[in-house]
């Protein structure tokens, strides 16, 4: 039977690597040998240099659906969504409640609650929470300071996680995180818990989770760490109750949550509950602090080995200040042109997602093809392969912004850089987590030089993790700019 399985692709006449048992294609992963994402874009290489279109893999007995080509890429992600409008990532609305989040949710739920998100995001709202952010900047450069007069590196990777936690938990719950004053404040603990991956037996249920979703939902798994489930839900609860009693009224992401609420019950409309509102909060913190952090940290390190480049940003961040009487705002951090080509440029080496998933929810004829996507087949779209084809970028493996120039930039191919995803499934985030990485960058730029020491390396992606968080800490030299 299980032999028969693995002829799945044969049977459709998808180009295919012979799958062994009992891991089908899946081994690397499974001996750790690779990340996700690396692993998918060895697929994609090897499929590509065949001259290949769309092809077939098996996680374990899984048929697994690849798109190689832009045009299918595009497909998926776009034309066609509403073949693909679900991720495939698991959820338990039961049992874990916090995970029935955006991310997550699949079908008409996703669809209702993207639409009365969305207005979260807009820029006039960004504008509202930049100050809020900006004042998060305080302890973070207090933090780098410290290392300037004592000469010791910085864990660069460990200040930007507590300033975007900081920004996250202020933005999002409307809290003073304290990441900076506490080692273990309470926030960054419960990030620090839901990215942990020592964790064996929380790895093998997310293993499970992902490739086994009903038959978990089925025995109840959760992956969501009890303690942090009743954190974030007591932390949403409390400050909602204590802001409807003392009629407090924040600029933050749970304010507009909070009078999405009184809208729905003023025009009729479904409300949400409890849960759900913790839910999304939840999902603000843990797709927007991770992420942000990342980028900022990796801009840093390619930053530290690249002089040239880290003061060429610099002259951009001094004289757009000189301009603005010395003071950071919204449009002087978004209107920076070189700031900008470098956070492109660093997504586009370690994008924070480096695969994009989708699950077929009605079956797919295939443009142009005899091939059928069956309903229920998870989709993977290797961000990170595409970001690196040599066929549509000069000199991939290469940090240099000047790929996102005014010149090179309309020239770039649709599909081909996805930091934020693509599609009606697009990051809600996207500019937020732009604001908040800008913001960083530029309140460390103007006043400190980073350098590479000895106790820096090369950053390698953690194998346990699917998103693309660097295994070991990032150390670089700090020095004050006098
Ligand atoms: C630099 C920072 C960030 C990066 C690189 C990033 C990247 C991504 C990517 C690649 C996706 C998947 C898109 C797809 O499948 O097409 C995603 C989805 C998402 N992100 Fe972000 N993100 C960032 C910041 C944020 C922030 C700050 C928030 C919230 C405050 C956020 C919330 C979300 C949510 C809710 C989704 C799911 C959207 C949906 O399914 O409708 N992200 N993000």
């Amino acid at each position: 039977y299980i032999q028969w399985g693995y002829t799945y692709w044969k049977r459709r006449g998808l180009p295919h690597i012979p799958p062994t048992f009992p891991y089908g294609n899946y081994e690397p992963i499974f001996s750790r040998k690779q990340h996700f994402g690396e692993w998918a874009k060895s697929f994609y290489d090897q499929f590509k240099s065949r001259g290949v279109k769309h092809a077939g893999l098996y996680v374990l007995s899984k048929p697994i659906y690849l798109p190689i080509a832009t045009d299918y890429v595009k497909n998926v992600l776009q034309n066609d969504f509403r073949h693909f409008v679900n991720r495939g990532t698991y959820y338990n609305e039961k049992d874990d409640p916090l995970s029935a989040h955006l991310f997550n949710l699949s079908g008409q739920k996703w669809r209702d609650l993207r639409t009365k998100l969305t207005p979260t995001f807009t820029s006039g709202k960004m504008k509202r929470m930049f100050n809020t952010l900006l004042d998060c900047t305080v302890p973070m450069r207090e933090a780098v300071a410290s290392h300037c007069v004592d000469g010791t590196p910085v864990m660069i990777k460990e200040v930007i996680a507590r300033f975007t936690t900081d920004v996250i938990g202020s933005c999002a719950f409307g809290l003073e995180c304290n990441s900076f004053k506490d080692d273990d404040a309470a926030f960054r603990h419960h990030g620090r818990a839901l990215f942990n991956t020592q964790d064996k037996l929380n790895r093998a249920k997310r293993g499970l989770a992902n490739i086994f979703p009903t038959l978990s939902r089925m025995l109840g798994v959760a992956l969501l760490p009890k303690e942090s489930t009743q954190f974030f839900f007591n932390a949403v609860r409390d400050t909602i109750q204590h802001r409807e009693k003392n009629n407090v009224v924040r600029n933050d992401m749970l304010q507009i949550l909070i009078e999405l609420q009184k809208s729905n019950k003023e025009s009729g409309k479904p409300m949400l509950t409890m849960e759900q509102m913790a839910a999304e909060a939840f999902v603000f913190f843990i797709a927007g602090f991770e992420t942000s952090s990342s980028v900022t940290t990796l801009c840093l390190y390619e930053l530290a080995r690249n002089e040239d480049i880290q003061n060429k940003v610099r002259e951009e961040i001094e004289s757009t200040l000189r301009e603005n009487d010395d003071e950071i705002t919204y449009e002087a951090v978004m209107g920076m042109k070189y700031l900008d080509q470098v956070v492109n440029e660093t997504m586009r080496l370690y994008p924070s997602l480096t695969f994009l998933t989708r699950e077929c929810v009605q079956d797919y004829p295939v443009p142009d093809t005899d091939v059928v996507i069956e309903k229920n087949t998870l989709v993977v779209i290797p961000s990170i392969a595409l970001h690196k084809d040599p066929e549509f970028w000069d000199n991939p493996e290469a940090f240099d912004p000047e790929h996102f120039s005014a010149e090179n930039t309309p020239k770039i191919t649709p599909f081909t850089y996805m930091p934020f995803g693509e599609g009606p499934r697009t990051c809600i985030g996207m500019r937020f987590g732009t604001m908040q990485v800008k913001v960083g960058l530029t309140t460390l730029l103007k006043d400190y030089a980073f350098s590479v020491c000895s106790k820096t390396v090369p950053p390698v992606l953690d194998k346990y993790l699917f998103i693309s968080n660097t295994r070991d800490p990032v150390w670089l030299n700090v020095r004050k700019i006098t």
